[in-house]
């Protein structure tokens, strides 16, 4: 059996929510792994940073958004062994955030109803995750159980 270890990458994601209750998902834009396929918002979380922070900042940078420390709700996560690297991602819910959304990073968005986010061509660490969004979060069900 060999010794080498797939590396744990922390990775903080979110699902903004509208006041309708559709989620914001993102497009992997061309260059990087898995271009064209959707996600969740979100990013690597870096050295010294709290998961937390890091979706303020990769937010901002993708979204020209920013939502308050509390107003991220922790929701669920993935533990997802992809062929190079051991994904762990918590998933946020977020319903309130200052600024104007507007992707900087020319990645394309679309608001998706909860039970609609199967039909997107998903990350494959998501898969699980948009079940679980769509179970627990039906349409017109503000809040989570
Ligand atoms: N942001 C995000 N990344 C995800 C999700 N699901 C999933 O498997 N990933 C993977 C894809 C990437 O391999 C990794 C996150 O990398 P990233 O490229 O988005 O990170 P980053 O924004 O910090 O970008 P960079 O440093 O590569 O420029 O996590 C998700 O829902 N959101």
């Amino acid at each position: 059996m060999s010794d080498a270890k797939p590396k744990t990458l922390l990775v903080a994601a979110c699902a903004l929510i509208d006041t309708d209750g559709r989620i914001l998902m993102a497009q992997r834009p061309d260059g990087k792994d898995h271009a064209g396929k959707w996600e969740f918002p979100g990013g690597k979380v870096e050295a010294g940073e709290t998961p937390e922070r890091a979706l303020q900042r990769e937010l901002y940078e993708e979204l020209n958004i920013e939502p308050c420390e509390t107003c991220m709700q922790p929701f669920s996560f993935s533990s997802f062994a992809y062929p190079d690297f051991h994904l762990l991602m918590p998933l946020y819910l977020c319903r309130q955030w200052d600024g104007f959304l507007r992707p900087k990073e020319g990645q394309a968005t679309r608001w998706v109803w909860p039970d609609k986010l199967r039909d997107l061509d998903l990350v494959p660490a998501d898969v699980d995750l948009a079940s679980e969004v769509a179970d627990r979060i039906p349409r017109g069900r503000r809040f989570p159980s």
